[in-house]
């Protein structure tokens, strides 16, 4: 715990506002949605505006006091919660700092306060007739900070990129207190290093994101959604390979399902309904969009579909004929995490392959896991568009939950093998955080996993912002 003092000059700083001792309002900020970590502080400071920011990181640096940023509280790799393993650290969160969204409509940009929520940006493009294309399941609450510092990516990536190809400028707290600037709509600049860069994905631990400028898009004004049965995952990429062709491109959407996934989704979550007749091995989420309603996209996709249906990729389908019927499609897509809740014990890894290797990724690895946990239920899915898949194993049928779980890191390690042996990635949109950060010290090259320890060390020498995470 930081000194009294400490505490006390903090909430002088900010005033009653802006820091809090109340075990009641830090206890939802300590604990992940899922239950899998609970943190502790006897401090959370809430700084209304960069220069508070600014003010709470120089005195916590000249004190050596440790800070977690917080966003939304949304992660799942506990990277935003402070005392993990008893560590004594200040929460900041970045909660107050959310009442700016400035559209700039003819440099299709926007520029945000940290704290503002991703469903906040979304609705201000939409009302400038802009699209912000980051899209994901918890959109409601995480931050423009919290996805900016993770990284994230979402359901849109096959056609936007992921949070690091949305973001174009970027004001952050430097671990002295200084204020790096580089909050601007423009495009262009090569003046240098890519600073920016450093602090995406970095979760916090080289400074505190306190703004952020992204990029918008024309909005999609006419939007097909299909549900697709095919028989494989690599039909499945030969149809996305089509689909983008055929379509110039306009594929924003493309996610993968087996069917067990679907029959635990309708199992367990009421008002999902099954769009097809018969069950088929894997299930397709595929959305084309244009602004450009007369483009003649839909005749397109009607021929699209009927010749793949002949030749066979496509096994069954459905168009969405309404919004309605378009989100009962979506509902089956992300209700996956939920539903495998249901289903005991989850092992959960966000990998990534390059695309065309997922096929042979996921027979590899399917084969493996069945061998060493037998009973274990493979249950993969997600971004077949990006190569990312969210390849999570449920525990057997009526195998005991917790020894299941405790499976978690040698189970880890077997996948990340193969991961890594396909040159994939043992994070792909959820971060290292605490979680993985074993796996991280073990996988990712040498002479990268150096260079970032020198970042950090000449960024921040005395190791303040969040210095739990990534390192070991
Ligand atoms: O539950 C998961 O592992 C994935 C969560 C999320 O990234 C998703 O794509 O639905
Ligand atoms: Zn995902």
């Amino acid at each position: 715990m930081p000194a009294q003092h400490h505490i006390e000059a903090l909430i002088t700083m900010l005033g009653p506002k802006g820091a809090t001792t109340d075990p009641t309002d830090i206890a939802p900020h300590i604990k992940e949605w899922r239950g899998k970590y609970f943190g502790q502080t006897s401090l959370m400071v809430m700084p209304d505006s960069t220069v508070e920011a600014a003010q709470v990181v120089r005195y916590c640096n000249e004190h050596k006091i440790a800070l977690v940023p917080q966003g939304g509280n949304t992660g799942v790799v506990g990277g935003s919660l402070p005392g993990l393993n008893g560590r004594d650290e200040v929460l900041i969160s970045t909660k107050r700092m959310n009442s700016n969204i400035r559209v700039d409509a003819a440099d299709y940009s926007v520029t945000v306060d940290a704290g503002c929520t991703v469903a906040a940006i979304q609705d201000a493009a939409k009302a400038a007739n802009r699209l912000f294309p980051l899209s994901l399941a918890s959109e409601g609450s995480c931050t423009a900070g919290g996805v900016v510092s993770t990284n994230a990516g979402g359901v849109h990536v096959v056609r936007y990129g992921t949070t690091r190809a949305l973001t174009i400028g970027i004001e952050a707290i430097l671990p002295d207190g200084e204020i790096y600037d580089s909050l601007s709509s423009l495009r262009k600049n090569n003046t240098g290093y890519a600073l920016d860069q450093l602090f995406i994905g970095a979760e916090g631990t080289l400074g505190l994101v306190t703004k952020v400028a992204f990029r918008l898009f024309p909005p999609e004004l006419e939007r097909r959604t299909y549900w697709l049965a095919v028989d494989s995952p690599s039909d499945a990429l030969e149809l996305l390979a089509s689909a983008r062709t055929e379509t110039a491109d306009r594929v924003s959407v493309f996610e993968i399902l087996p069917h067990a996934g679907l029959e635990l989704v309708l199992t367990h979550i009421p008002g999902t309904i099954n769009p097809l007749s018969k069950p088929y091995p894997w299930y397709i989420l595929m959305e084309v969009a244009t602004s450009s309603p007369d483009s003649g996209l839909r005749t397109k996709l009607e021929e699209w579909v009927a010749s793949n249906m002949e030749n066979h990729l496509i096994q069954d389908g459905a168009e969405a004929q309404s919004e309605t019927q378009a989100k009962a499609f979506w509902k089956l897509r992300e209700s996956m995490s939920e539903a495998q809740k249901h289903g005991g014990g989850s092992i959960k890894h966000d990998i990534a392959v390059p695309v065309s290797h997922v096929p042979a990724f996921i027979t590899e690895a399917t084969q493996t896991l069945e061998a060493a946990y037998p009973g274990c239920r493979v249950t993969p899915f997600g971004h077949l568009g990006d190569g990312n898949l969210h390849f999570n194993v449920l525990q057997p049928e009526n195998a005991n939950k917790e020894e299941f779980l405790a499976h978690w890191d040698s189970m880890n390690r077997l996948v990340h093998d193969i991961v890594t042996s396909h040159k994939g990635s043992i994070s792909a949109e959820h971060g290292i955080g605490t979680m993985k950060k074993e796996e991280l010290a073990r996988l990712k090259n040498p002479a990268a996993l150096t260079t970032m320890r020198c970042i950090k060390k000449a960024l921040d020498p005395n190791n303040i912002m969040n210095p739990g995470v990534l390192f070991l």
